[in-house]
């Protein structure tokens, strides 16, 4: 992608330059041929140079377009990737919502800033210095007035970004986060059409939209008031040297002179405004890049020792940390090995799925073994690919039954046979498309689907946090039952508060 960008970049540079040079040419043409005495070839030349200023024009749109296709998808993957990666205190403090949104924004404004943007600053700056090198051949004090209009523009909005670039940030951090609390008030269509008054939810989704748009409007003020100042500086100074170039001017080169000038000053103040524009754009892709560096520095630290099987597991827990402010307290001292069946009890918010978080690495308490090694020393890819944990919560996807399961090969599957599958697909297909928040399918099925999804991993140990609570007693225990089955040797976690047949355990760990 590298060699394409550059590939791209240069294309865009020769078309924006070509664009420039397409602006200049025209006006510069004119007032040397001078406009009442243009003859047949003159003329046409002019016309090819207006027309190949449209194709110049309508090219890099599409060559832009065309581009921005792969070059956003690119970007958004890659920055999935450090998403995916971040610290899990991180992910749970600044939301997942939150953090795609940001995406999306360092996206769009590196498309915006990367694919003609940075181009464009380069070619104003080149017309600007163009036009400068022309005035000071032509008067050196509207030279000079130029010069001293760049000076000022350039350390005006030097001051400007630092402000902008503060702003922006608590902009974007503002209504990221306002949109992902709107969104999980909102998300749940069987919750807002349960509701008889919508004034309660209504009052909840008000405070964070006042948030964004407040953010917005603030950011806005500034920068469109700032830039306003600006531009109305420089429309005075445009207007003066009109007025100065009227006063100088004798009868004889009157007409030439304000040709030269009524065509040059737009052109050199459309290319101040051009930088001005690109401007905002250049705060906005500097804020993204702040951003992809904070998700840099939030990695989570995978390494480790590599382990390619657990056959023992010992729990020697007295408390887990979980962030500065929760500590839980346990007791517990347990050798499990190979081919056990752990029940995990306990009351609601005793600290059950933070055992099971602990043996995936997302906590990191002392006194966890795997085969003897501490767990904090082990490398969190292999720990995740030998535990599968299939949480309390199923995740199930805005896409179709099949692409929910996340099989790999769906020809050598025989669904029907499927113990998890089988009652699901006696009334939908295959095919059926999974609506928002699930909505289409029961609490029971989206259990289900978690745990077929889940099983195709051949890992060492399962731990099943409350997979079946949906799902009606005599079915519950089937399903218990068809795992353990199908789980021989492996080391089985039964988290559960209810109580669970004894068939189903030989150990218990109770909280
Ligand atoms: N990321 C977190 N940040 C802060 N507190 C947390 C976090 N995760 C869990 N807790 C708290 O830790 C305690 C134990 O939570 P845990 O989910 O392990 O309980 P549990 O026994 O599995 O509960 P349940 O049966 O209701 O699922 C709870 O008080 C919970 O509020």
């Amino acid at each position: 992608m590298k060699k394409n960008y550059k590939k791209f970049i240069l294309i865009i540079a020769i078309l924006i330059i070509l664009q420039s040079i397409t602006m200049l040419l025209v006006p510069i043409l004119l007032s040397i041929w001078q406009v009442k005495a243009l003859n047949k070839y003159q003329f046409t030349i002019i016309l090819i140079t207006l027309l190949l200023s449209v194709i110049v024009n309508l090219s890099l749109i599409y060559k832009r377009e065309k581009f921005a296709k792969d070059y956003n998808v690119l970007n958004f993957m890659n920055l999935f990737s450090k998403f995916i990666d971040l610290d899990y205190k991180v992910l749970v403090k600044e939301g997942s919502t939150n953090i795609i949104e940001r995406i999306i924004m360092c996206v769009n404004s590196w498309y915006s800033y990367m694919t003609g943007d940075n181009v464009r600053i380069f070619s104003s700056i080149i017309t600007i210095l163009l036009i400068l090198l022309m005035v000071l051949f032509t008067n050196f004090y509207v030279f000079l007035i130029l010069l001293l209009t760049v000076l000022i523009n350039v350390y005006s909005y030097r001051h400007i970004n630092k402000v902008l670039k503060h702003r922006s940030k608590y902009m974007q951090e503002t209504s990221s986060k306002g949109w992902q609390n709107v969104l999980s008030i909102i998300k749940n269509p069987d919750f807002i059409k349960s509701q008889s008054s919508f004034t309660k939810v209504k009052n909840l989704v008000k405070k964070p939209v006042l948030d964004v748009y407040s953010s917005i409007s603030d950011l806005n003020i500034y920068a469109q008031s700032t830039s306003n100042l600006i531009d109305s500086f420089n429309n005075i100074v445009k207007i003066l040297i009109m007025v100065f170039i009227l006063f100088i001017s004798s009868d004889s080169n009157i007409k030439s002179n304000i040709l030269f000038f009524t065509i040059i000053t737009p052109l050199f103040f459309g290319s101040l405004s051009t930088i001005t524009s690109i401007n905002l754009s250049k705060v906005d892709f500097n804020t993204s890049n702040d951003f992809i560096s904070f998700l840099d520095n939030n990695k989570e630290n995978k390494e480790g020792i590599k382990i390619d099987k657990i056959d023992k597991i010992k729990i020697k827990l007295n408390s887990i940390k979980i962030n500065a402010d929760v500590n839980i307290d346990y007791n517990i001292n347990e050798n499990i090995k190979k081919g056990d069946i752990v029940w995990i009890k306990g009351k609601s918010g005793k600290g059950k799925s933070t055992i099971a978080k602990s043996l995936i690495g997302i906590f990191e308490p002392e006194n966890i073994y795997l085969n003897g090694i501490d767990i904090n020393k082990i490398n969190k890819n292999d720990l995740r690919n030998l535990i599968s944990y299939i949480p309390q919560e199923a995740s199930i996807f805005n896409t179709s039954l099949l692409n929910n399961l996340l099989i790999d090969d769906p020809s050598k599957i025989k669904f029907t046979d499927n113990f998890l599958l089988r009652s699901i697909l006696k009334y939908k297909s295959l095919d059926q498309e999974i609506s928002d928040n699930a909505s289409n399918i029961s609490g029971g099925e989206k259990q289900k689907i978690a745990l077929a999804r889940a099983l195709q991993d051949n890992s060492n140990v399962l731990i099943l946090d409350e997979v079946t609570s949906n799902i009606d007693k005599k079915s519950s225990n089937d399903i218990l039952e068809s795992i353990i089955k199908l789980s021989n040797d492996k080391i089985i976690f039964i988290i559960s508060h209810d109580n669970l047949d004894n068939k189903f355990y030989n150990r218990i760990i109770e909280i």
